[in-house]
């Protein structure tokens, strides 16, 4: 044991105080995998913790442990985009390598802090950011550094699958689900951004940074969340052998075929996918990554995507890797920066200009359910619209009257691109014949 490796911890919420337990509790396997001594010297707490050893020192000054001569690694688990940025560039300025759970901040700021800790040779690693425990920044990082990515789909909101779970399976409540979620310390501290897509659009646009080798482009991620997903549309989808889920995607277009641009699609959305696929399995707090790059073909990262033990994992697991830097034979030499694997995968120079596809330009298969007067010929003048907008229907599900004399409708389609369905959605909605707004959801085989 030849270092002593000084750790401080800036928050002590849910993750904060997952990584005490762990090191407590695995202590001896970290200095065993490391050959260092990993010690907490620091705690950025609002109020004074009596629970917390002794031997840590206490303080609400975060700016004061960024910059602290007692601390290697900084580890940021404070959440938020204002005081968590001002800290950690503080902590960089200061030599201090840093840890960060913090999607929302490096979607946001990502660009300006990882070339600031380029400048000043240190790492800011991030793996406790996206997916929660599931090792994907380290696999999209290096074990997959020698393929091209082509797309990802995942379940990358841990709360947002739990609610979803539990309302499809036992009929719960939304808002009684949230609030054990919260409680479970799932949820962020604004659950809306769990339940709009915006965590999960924060987590996207580093998963697409990492594969396709962009800027962090948070703002042109396409983003809808779960409230508007009704039990009746999740039974109707189930009927059909489809499992809605809200997913992310990350899709390459090469601009061949229909109306197609080149570009990539970042977009979070509900997603109908087939039931037998494995990602429509991935339940509760779980969530799961779908990879495919050429030449490996699929692969698929699923474990549990929030919570205290998961995400702890995450950051232990970052601060291990800095260890190991700290602990090189050539650490003292800021030139060479220890092994290392580019913040955002490839090199900041060869980030490429590629660009962020609008939505009316993705392609998705659909899911519509249209409410319409049982007079016959309804149903023709419908498939009527979609067939002269191109578009191909894969199902077809008519329901009987629910409402005096009204009838849903459910049509699945081939992929279309979203321009062309908006027209076709325009069209039906003027008919006479139907009574409400269409209901659509995408749909992807995740072929
Ligand atoms: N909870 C999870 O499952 C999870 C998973 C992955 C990532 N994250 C991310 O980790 C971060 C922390 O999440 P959390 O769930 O632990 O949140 P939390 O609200 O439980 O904890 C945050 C803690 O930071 C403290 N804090 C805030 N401002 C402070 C200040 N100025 N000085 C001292 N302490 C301050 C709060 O008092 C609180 O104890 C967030 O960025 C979140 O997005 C959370
Ligand atoms: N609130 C987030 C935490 C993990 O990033 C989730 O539920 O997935
Ligand atoms: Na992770």
């Amino acid at each position: 044991m030849s270092h002593s490796i000084k750790l401080a911890i800036l928050g002590l919420g849910t993750v904060g105080t997952g990584v005490i337990n762990l090191i407590n509790d695995n202590l001896d396997e970290l200095k065993r995998r490391s050959g260092q001594d990993i010690t907490i010297t620091e705690v950025g707490t609002r109020r004074h913790r009596d629970d917390i050893d002794p031997n840590i020192m206490q303080s609400s000054d975060l700016m004061a442990i960024a910059a602290s001569d007692n601390v290697d690694i900084v580890i940021e688990v404070i959440g938020g985009t204002t005081l968590a940025r001002e800290v950690i560039m503080h902590a960089i300025k200061n030599g201090k390598h840093v840890v960060t759970a913090n999607k929302a901040l490096l979607a946001e700021h990502g660009n300006e802090i990882f070339a600031f800790a380029e400048e000043h040779h240190v790492h800011v690693a991030y793996e406790a950011a996206v997916a929660g425990g599931i090792p994907i920044i380290k696999v999209m990082r290096e074990a997959l550094a020698a393929n091209k990515v082509e797309w990802l789909a995942g379940i990358i909101n841990g709360t947002g699958n739990f609610i979803m779970t539990e309302m499809r399976d036992k009929g719960r409540p939304f808002a009684d689900v949230l609030s054990e979620a919260q409680a479970l310390g799932y949820a962020e501290a604004d659950p809306t951004f769990d339940v709009e897509g915006i965590d999960a659009a924060h987590k996207l646009a580093l998963l697409a940074s990492i594969a396709f080798g962009i800027p962090l482009q948070f703002d042109k991620v396409y983003c809808e969340g779960i409230t508007g997903i009704t039990l009746q549309d999740v039974n109707y989808a189930e009927e059909l052998g489809y499992r809605i889920k809200h997913l992310g995607f990350a899709v390459r277009r090469d601009g061949t075929g229909d109306d197609a641009a080149t570009g990539v699609e970042l977009r979070v959305h509900p997603t109908l996918i087939p039931q037998d696929a494995l990602l429509a399995n991935v339940n509760g707090v779980k969530n799961a990554v779908l990879v495919n790059s050429h030449p490996l073909g699929q692969t698929l990262y699923c474990g549990d995507g929030a919570g205290a033990g998961a995400t702890a994992s995450a950051v232990m697991a970052d601060v291990m890797d800095l260890v190991r830097v700290l602990g090189s034979k050539d650490a003292d030499d800021k030139s060479n920066n220890g092994h290392h694997v580019p913040h955002l995968a490839f090199i900041p120079e060869q980030l490429s200009d590629t660009p962020i596809l609008r939505a009316e330009q993705m392609t998705t298969g659909y899911y519509l359910r249209v409410h319409a007067y049982d007079n016959p010929g309804v149903l023709a003048d419908i498939t009527r619209i979609l067939s002269d907008a191109g578009i191909n229907i894969d199902a077809i599900l008519q329901k009987p009257a629910h409402k005096v004399g009204q009838v849903p409708v459910i049509i699945l389609t081939l992929p279309v691109v979203e321009s062309r369905m908006n027209l076709a959605i325009e069209k039906i909605e003027k008919l006479d014949t139907i009574t409400d707004k269409v209901v659509r959801i995408r749909l992807d085989e995740l072929a």
